[in-house]
């Protein structure tokens, strides 16, 4: 079946659950019974393990999936790396800049290209650690004009890959089933999931963040005092009920329908093609599965006394490193909320912070920043890295240091998110250099102007009480 032939009944049909045992079959009895690996599966189809961790990690942490497909995705020629004026140059990324500075990206340029789809609009922008080291994260990017090809898929071993379109949905198939990702809401595709990101209207061009966890997977945050449920409840979480195509073309490598595969493997592009479609699987059962949520449902919690609280309060993900508390990257949100606080400086304080934090803007604008032209615009970017110091720029600190204390909503219509890490993150050169995006001056003209507020020795002030 083409992938256009399939109806909006049988694609979106989605199954609930954060870290969920699920299951799912698109024909009847395709899912073994009691068991997982029988002498000859159901209907024909050959049973394959999917797994997300070691095969002896904690049972608190293993995840795996059994797919029951027509062919196993083994049965493919060799991969090739793809030639190097095929691979998106900003994928492979290089040598990373690590520089102390303040950095804000204006908004990202759509593919200029018709020709470009989700993989070869792939950007590496910033990132940290190693792929084949399984540490670390990496930051993307994406531009696409076009649907990936129906007859092709896209997988990486590097890690879990969390989508966040800013414009334009996205229709991803998935070995899985089928995702509708719009803006305002996202995804991820665990490691290894073959898929295809196809445009939801052809005419609509995505542009969007992805951030690539090389380690672990992500998290619901522990919710401490909060009780049992708030911010990102788990059965907001969705996941793809199988469906598949049947084209299992001919026996041998070199039947006619070909499909391609791509691997992103350490960062570099391969190829392979095959007879038989990858999305072949017509049941599936695990913990180990893709899945989308809609950020208009975080329950966003907040003070009702005084004082702004720490970002964390925002957490939908967190991907933990191996120090309890301390997040190889958290997925933060900063959706429209109610503001109360009393004899309080509202917007984010100025800070230094030995975590860094990259942040996008899906849409509207941000409390601590202006917008407009050459300010922090839907589609652009920041980076403040380990102990760079940042916080409102002053035209926001003059406006909330007067502005009335009465409840306010902020962001209606906004949403800004941050990729917070532990690490230091490094800018590639395609986001320093070649993106041509990097705002001159951003430091300069947002905190060159902050006024001096001290009253002086003399002039009074409760402040000098020492003297
Ligand atoms: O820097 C930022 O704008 C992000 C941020 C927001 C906030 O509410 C508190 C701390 C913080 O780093
Ligand atoms: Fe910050």
């Amino acid at each position: 079946m083409r992938a256009t032939d399939f109806s909006i009944k049988e694609k979106y049909r989605y199954q609930c659950g954060f870290d969920s045992y699920l299951e799912s079959e698109a024909a009847p009895g395709a899912l073994p019974v009691g068991q997982n690996s029988p002498q000859k599966p159901p209907l024909g189809l050959y049973a394959e393990k999917l797994s997300g961790t070691a095969f002896t990690a904690p049972r608190h942490e293993n995840k795996q999936t059994w797919l029951y497909r027509i062919l196993p995705s083994c049965s493919h020629p060799n991969f090739e790396e793809l030639p190097a004026e095929s691979t998106p140059e900003s994928l492979t990324g290089g040598k990373l800049h690590y520089i102390p500075n303040q950095l804000r990206w204006d908004p990202f340029d759509h593919a200029s290209s018709k020709a470009t789809d989700f993989v070869s609009g792939l950007h590496h922008l910033a990132g940290a650690g190693d792929p084949t080291l399984k540490q670390g994260l990496g930051i993307y990017i994406y531009a696409a004009a076009k649907s990936m090809n129906e007859h092709s898929a896209f997988y990486s071993s590097d890690g879990d890959l969390l989508i966040v379109p800013q414009e334009g949905a996205l229709d991803i198939r998935t070995e899985f089933g089928w995702l509708l990702v719009r803006p305002m809401e996202i995804c991820v595709i665990p490691r290894g999931v073959r898929y295809q990101v196809r445009l939801a209207d052809e005419n609509q061009p995505a542009r969007g963040y992805a951030l690539e966890l090389f380690q672990g997977h992500f998290l619901l945050p522990e919710l401490g005092p909060i009780g049992s449920n708030g911010l990102a409840n788990a059965r907001d979480f969705q996941a793809p009920a199988a469906c598949f195509s049947e084209d299992c073309g001919t026996t041998g490598f070199d039947g006619a329908t070909s499909y391609t595969v791509t691997a992103k493997f350490n960062n570099t592009l391969f190829t392979t093609h095959q007879p038989h479609t990858p999305f072949d699987v017509v049941a599936w059962h695990g913990n180990y599965y893709p899945y989308k949520y809609d950020l208009g449902r975080f329950n966003t919690i907040g003070s009702i006394s005084y004082d702004h609280p720490d970002p964390s309060i925002f957490t939908v993900l967190t991907a933990p490193s191996d120090h309890v508390g301390t997040a190889i990257a958290d997925f933060v949100i900063f959706p429209p909320r109610w503001l109360v606080g009393e004899d309080t400086f509202r917007p984010p304080w100025y800070h230094r912070n030995t975590m860094s934090e990259f942040m996008g803007l899906i849409q509207g604008g941000y409390d601590a920043k202006k917008g407009g032209s050459g300010g922090f615009i839907p589609g652009g970017a920041s980076l403040h890295n380990v102990m760079s110091g940042h916080g409102p720029d002053a035209e926001s600190y003059e406006g909330a240091r007067n502005a009335e204390l009465k409840p306010a909503k902020v962001g209606d219509g906004s949403c800004a998110f941050m990729f917070e890490s532990c690490l230091m993150v490094g800018v590639t050169e395609w986001g320093l250099n070649r993106c041509q995006k990097v705002q001159e001056g951003y430091s300069e003209h947002s905190w060159g102007g902050v006024k001096v507020h001290w009253v002086k020795r003399g002039e009074g002030s409760r402040g000098h009480l020492l003297e």
